[in-house]
């Protein structure tokens, strides 16, 4: 609701039939309640969107509106009455030229030629205009002089005189007294002096119109009076007067036929005005709207206009210019007026109100059918989108085809045309921020949001940034590629051709910027239907390339290729987003592809790349070779090249492109730093562990871890695990086992000699001498109480009785017994003393291997078993001799295999004595 009575205030606004911008008013139209519509209207007027006239009824009008339609900031938005709205506008404006349609397109030259001329100093000089009748030479002329007062060329008292020549062409004489003055007498009538308009026009401006009825005489006075400042009045020869007044002249015809030589000699600067043919559509489009603007302010009724009655307006060739528009539709408005009942506030204007003469009724009826089909009313908004906002965009497009055209035809280079594209865009700027012309209704705000969006997350990461007032600007433009659709392509039609050659040249000079314009263009249709036409398209590259005018994106190219989803675009976009710079361009492949098919792609993308003359290419895998010769040797390219891809090295490459350093210096210290070096860390936390491991055998090794799992304070926090005895001599511990496991130490019988691990013979354990040992060990994973418990538990549980009961199932006293005695007898016959550690190591060992006898689960295997077997025969008897009492016994066989490990024992008793 709230924004169909704001819609109504920009209606009533537009229309300027302000008497209907009441809060009962709206609410009638509306049919809502009265007070529902003022709280809105002051809600309006609060946030700054209303202009307030105080007036009975207090009226609201669309402030932007007003401040668009007089090109005004106003800086109050209440007022008095309408006449004080008025005289803020008037005193905002001094408007002169600008009021002139036209005034920075078809009329520009001409406006600029005549400032240039009335301000010559140190008088100004006298200008001619020519063109056909009703084209606004006398409309300039007016404009002239206010320029002039606001100039402070001349002051409020000059005046400014209009002469029209045609209006004397019968009566010369009178023309030259009425020019001239004439003194009482000259002349039958001239009942009294008259000081003539050269005169009158004193310091000011004298404006001789239709200046090809003055008769040659008078043209010669008026010579005199150019040349040397002074002339004769009518009726009086004998003095001269002098004036210092401006001329300005017009006229309709040719002024080399219709005056004399002499005259025109004096007349420095004879100024075209263009028929409305040559004005272009949007401009008649814009005379039309002002036209009809003025009689709804006239009639205070809102102006609408049937399809046909617009097309024959913007058709019709007008013998009389913009003087016949302005006639037909003031009669065209005059014949609706009568037609309409007096409280009817809309006026209608069909095709059966325009003159006759320019709608033929078979026009009309078809016309009608067509306009029926398609309920075309047009109100004057209608005609101001369509010309209005347009008009801005159009001219922009417009001039940058004409620079393009100036460099087609090698008037200017590359480089000017370039710049001259930018100034273009910086007037567009100039119009809408600086001039605050453009209206930021909803509407705009939403393409300003999405063009924003868009620019951030495709242009940002290039390093294309943008002031708010440049997003403006674009948004503008944007704004109207989404609206006058209609002027555009009827302007356009005939310029395809040149776009399509401006859009060809952006794409191969200004690859990269068009790339982006591109990707932003398909952003804004995907999300938005936006659509940028060609054209639109060159403007926002343009646009990307005036934002990033420093660098030469195009010279030097860097490329990414790697396999996988999404690796060189990741690395691209990341070197690019940390230099803040578009360096890298990014081709990601599938995992399996061939160097040829690599290849492939590298041309087709290269091929859309446009003009460049370095490519720096990074390719994660493949030979450079290969990729060297398939690259398209047409091109006149330098090319550097690395068979590796990482981050950090992409973006010391893309520093050393920013820098402008050159290819060689950069890959030469990229190559050197790109040697790998590598660290391993293991920081995972590892379980601390003792290793069980006996040349008894597994049983020995898993009764053993269950004696230590007891000893241990604190059961979970180190593991006891047991580890197969010929394993480990044989493959040792592996390195995962270690990746796993912190092993404090290794526990058995037999030192399996592990370098990186302590071993703890169990006999250490028994006899007692590993005390300090297991300090060193275990300090790192027991605080000192659960250090006392352990070393307490290990000297309970480790006693050789207690040992043997828990490692047997034997009758621990009987096997010691026997055990005891056997070594007894081997220590005699082998004339050796065994250690009191080897003994009870051999102790636990054979209480063991008869044990396991006994189970059966003897060790048959014992490496180089057959080599043992043939140099120690003798200790083989010795011990079958020793044990025979055991063997009997337990009803058992002790093998070769076994005896090897008793062997060993033995041995190493002789080692450590
Ligand atoms: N650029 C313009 N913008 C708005 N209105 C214009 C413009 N040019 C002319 N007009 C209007 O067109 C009408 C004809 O203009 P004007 O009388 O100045 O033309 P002219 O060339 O002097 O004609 P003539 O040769 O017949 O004297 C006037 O009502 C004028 O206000």
């Amino acid at each position: 609701m709230k924004e169909q009575i704001y819609e109504q205030i920009k209606q009533c606004t537009a229309d300027h039939v302000y008497e209907k911008a009441s809060a009962q008013m709206i609410a009638d139209a509306l049919h809502v309640s009265r007070n529902v519509v003022s709280q809105y209207l002051n809600e309006f007027f609060k946030e700054g969107r209303c202009i307030k006239i105080n007036t009975r009824p207090v009226l609201f009008l669309d402030r932007f509106l007003i401040e668009e339609q007089n090109q005004i900031t106003l800086s109050d938005t209440l007022y008095g009455s309408e006449a004080e709205l008025e005289a803020a506008i008037n005193k905002q404006q001094h408007l002169d030229f600008e009021e002139l349609i036209g005034y920075d397109d078809s009329l520009q030259s001409v406006i600029d030629t005549c400032k240039a001329t009335i301000s010559y100093p140190p008088n100004g000089l006298p200008f001619l205009l020519y063109g056909p009748t009703g084209t606004g030479k006398s409309l300039i002329a007016q404009k002239t002089y206010e320029y002039a007062l606001h100039q402070g060329l001349i002051t409020q008292e000059q005046p400014f005189l209009i002469l029209n020549c045609s209006e004397y062409a019968n009566n010369p004489e009178l023309l030259s007294a009425n020019l001239f003055g004439h003194k009482k007498g000259a002349f039958t009538g001239a009942d009294k002096d008259n000081p003539g308009l050269l005169k009158l026009a004193q310091g000011g401006i004298l404006f001789l119109d239709e200046v090809h009825d003055l008769k040659a005489e008078c043209q010669e006075k008026l010579f005199l009076f150019m040349d040397k400042g002074i002339y004769h009045m009518v009726g009086d020869h004998e003095h001269w007067y002098e004036s210092n007044a401006r001329l300005i002249f017009a006229t309709t015809k040719d002024p080399k036929k219709c005056l004399l030589k002499t005259l025109l000699r004096r007349i420095p600067m004879i100024i075209t005005v263009p028929s409305l043919q040559e004005r272009g559509m949007r401009e008649r489009i814009q005379l039309i709207l002002t036209m009809f603007q003025a009689e709804s302010k006239r009639l205070h009724k809102t102006i609408m206009m049937t399809n046909t009655v617009y097309q024959t307006l913007v058709t019709t060739d007008f013998p009389g210019n913009i003087g016949d528009l302005k006639n037909c539709i003031q009669a065209g408005c005059v014949h609706a007026y009568y037609k309409c009942p007096p409280k009817e506030p809309t006026l209608v204007v069909d095709a059966f109100d325009l003159p006759a003469n320019l709608v033929s009724l078979k026009a009309v009826s078809d016309k009608r059918g067509a306009l029926d089909a398609q309920n075309a009313v047009l109100t004057l908004a209608d005609l101001s989108h369509m010309a209005g906002n347009d008009q801005r965009q159009g001219r922009l497009n417009k001039r940058i085809l004409e620079k393009f055209a100036a460099y087609e035809e090698a008037k200017i280079g590359y480089a000017s045309f370039l710049e001259g594209c930018f100034a273009v865009l910086d007037d567009y700027y100039d119009a809408i921020v600086l001039k605050k012309r453009y209206r930021q209704n909803a509407e705009f705000t939403y393409v300003q949001t999405l063009l924003k969006h868009a620019l951030d997350l495709i242009a940002d990461p290039y390093g294309i940034h943008f002031h708010n007032s440049d997003l403006i600007a674009m948004s503008a433009y944007l704004h109207d590629c989404t609206r006058g659709a209609y002027a555009r392509n009827d302007h356009e039609q005939h310029q395809v051709h040149t776009i399509s050659a401006l859009h060809d040249l952006l794409q191969e000079e200004l690859h990269r910027e068009y790339m982006i314009a591109k990707e932003v263009a398909n952003h804004l249709h995907a999300n938005a239907d936006l659509h940028l036409d060609l054209l639109a398209l060159c403007i926002f590259t343009l646009y990307f390339k005036k934002f990033n005018r420093a660098n030469d994106w195009n010279k030097r190219v860097g490329l990414i290729l790697a396999h996988g989803y999404s690796t060189a675009s990741s690395i691209a976009d990341a070197v690019n987003r940390s230099l803040d710079q578009y360096i890298f361009d990014a081709i990601d492949m599938p995992m399996n592809v061939s160097t040829a098919a690599v290849v492939e792609q590298l041309n087709a993308h290269l091929s859309k790349m446009g003009h460049f003359e370095e490519l720096v290419l990074l390719v994660d895998m493949g030979s450079l070779e290969e990729i060297d010769q398939g690259i398209d040797a047409s091109r006149n390219i330098n090319i550097a090249m690395m068979n590796h891809v990482s981050t950090k090295m992409a973006l010391a490459v893309g520093n050393g492109i920013k820098q402008g350093r050159s290819l060689q210096e950069i890959f030469e210290e990229v190559a050197q730093a790109a040697v790998p070096t590598y660290h391993l860390i293991a920081r995972r936390h590892k379980d601390p562990l003792i290793l069980c491991s006996c040349a008894s055998g597994l049983g020995t090794a898993e009764r053993l871890q269950h004696i230590l799992e007891d000893s241990l304070p604190k059961k979970k926090a180190i593991k006891v695990l047991t580890y197969d005895y010929n394993t480990l001599i044989e493959k040792r511990l592996t390195p995962a086992f270690f990746d796993d496991y912190e092993v404090i130490c290794i526990v058995g019988t037999l030192n399996p000699n592990i370098d990186e691990v302590p071993f703890i013979p169990l006999e250490d354990l028994v006899i007692n001498v590993t005390m300090d040992k297991l300090h060193d060990y275990f300090r790192n994973y027991l605080d000192m109480e659960e250090m006392r418990q352990f070393k307490s538990n290990i000297l309970k549980n480790f006693s050789l009785s207690n040992l043997i009961t828990t490692l047997t199932i034997l009758n621990p006293g009987i096997l010691l017994e026997h055990v005891a005695t056997a070594l007894d007898h081997l220590q005699e016959e082998m004339g050796v003393v065994l250690s009191n550690a080897t003994c009870v190591g051999l102790y636990v060992h054979i209480c063991c291997l008869i044990e396991r006898l006994v189970t059966h689960a003897g060790i048959d295997t014992y490496p180089y078993l057959e080599a043992f077997v043939a140099q120690h025969q003798d200790f083989i008897a010795v011990v079958k001799r020793c044990f025979s009492v055991v063997e009997r016994y337990y009803s058992v066989e002790i093998a070769p295999s076994e005896i090897a490990y008793i062997y060993e024992y033995i041995e190493h008793n002789e080692e450590k004595s």
